[in-house]
């Protein structure tokens, strides 16, 4: 399912370059720099606190109301940063967003269809299209029965088919981008793959790109053609969902990988990254991983710039002995259980 599109020449349907985020003076972001190109979807993988959601809060300005902002964000060349008011109104309805609640995203007195046909219509004021487009959409996502569904309330459906009726009615519209922030986490894991593989099947028929926010490497690699992992508000590893998942090559990325539960042994555990994730709020300078990481350096309390191979880019001071296998004994991609 991996697979690069695109020119890396081509300029990017989103361009991040340099944010700064600081909320109340403190740092939350410092100095993102990520590109998504059109029809690609990049899969932004981290702990808790790293920094994920506020990227994507910071590409549609929806910042709290404290946050100072440096850097650019542009859009199809449009700078984001510097809309007013009336533009950036239009540009949010160009984009597609999906969070981890669908409940939170649906008024709960109205027929999921009225909802459905609000956004059916905006592209489309002839109602029975919109209501035949609707219905589509619905068939499209895989849902049984659409019509029916249409009438139906959001507390009478689950929240697997609750949310894919959200996203279906967010690809009805044919975004440029999609921004889906955990859109799954909130779903058992059978449900998650479903909802994800369909998502992920409209958005490439309709040319659409997507962001995709997830703590869990494996499954933003499954579906993504690109991964930024980010920690502390940094973004220490980007490239090719394939090459990420099979040659990780940060510490911190390998410590992910390292974690993660074993399904093929069927352990019911999940292992912890030693250590507690540091907010970028805390961080210095430095590597934010350092103090978890199991061959930092002293050299570590200065971050490097990202040092790239092919379209593959990596922060940090060990890279070359990560490359050369030295490191494998100190940073295992499976934890063998005791
Ligand atoms: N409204 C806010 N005011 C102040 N700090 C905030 C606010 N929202 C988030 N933060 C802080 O910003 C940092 C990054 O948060 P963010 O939500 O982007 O992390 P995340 O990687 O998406 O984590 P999660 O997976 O838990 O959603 C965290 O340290 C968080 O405490």
């Amino acid at each position: 399912m991996n697979a690069v599109h695109g020119s890396s020449v081509a300029p990017g349907l989103l361009e991040i370059d340099d944010l700064h985020v600081a909320i109340g003076g403190v740092p939350i972001l410092r100095g993102v720099s990520l590109q998504v190109e059109n029809g690609t979807s990049l899969g932004i993988v981290g702990e808790s606190g790293s920094g994920k959601s506020m990227t994507l809060r910071a590409v549609t300005r929806l910042l709290p109301k404290n946050a100072t902002v440096s850097g650019r964000v542009t859009v199809s060349g449009r700078d984001v940063l510097a809309m007013d008011a009336a533009a950036l109104r239009r540009y949010r309805r160009s984009v597609g967003m999906v969070f981890q609640d669908p409940r939170s995203a649906v008024n709960p007195i109205h027929p999921v269809g009225s909802f459905l046909l609000e956004r059916a219509k905006d592209s489309n004021a002839d109602l029975r299209a919109a209501r035949e487009r609707a219905v589509a959409t619905l068939r499209r996502m895989r849902i049984s029965d659409p019509e029916a569904r249409m009438a139906q309330y959001p507390f009478e459906l689950s929240g697997g088919l609750l949310q894919r009726v959200m996203i279906a009615s967010v690809l009805m519209e044919r975004p440029a981008l999609l921004l889906a922030d955990e859109p799954t986490t909130a779903l058992d894991v059978t449900t998650q793959a479903d909802v994800l593989a369909l998502t992920d099947e409209l958005r490439r028929e309709s040319g659409t790109a997507m962001i995709f926010v997830s703590h869990d490497l494996d499954l933003a690699t499954a579906i993504c053609d690109r991964i930024a992992v980010m920690y502390g508000g940094q973004v220490l590893e980007e490239g090719p969902a394939a090459e990420i998942a099979s040659t990780p090559k940060h510490p911190y990325t390998r410590a992910l990988l390292a974690s993660r539960p074993d399904l093929d042994r069927r352990l019911p555990e999940i292992r912890v990254i030693d250590g507690a994730p540091r907010a970028a709020s805390d961080a210095g300078p430095g590597c934010p991983f350092a103090s978890r990481c199991p061959v930092a350096l002293d050299r570590c309390a200065q971050l490097p710039p990202p040092a790239t191979a092919g379209d593959h880019s990596v922060r940090c001071h060990r890279i070359a002995e990560v490359d050369a296998g030295i490191l494998d004994a100190e940073l295992p991609l499976r934890v063998v259980a005791s």
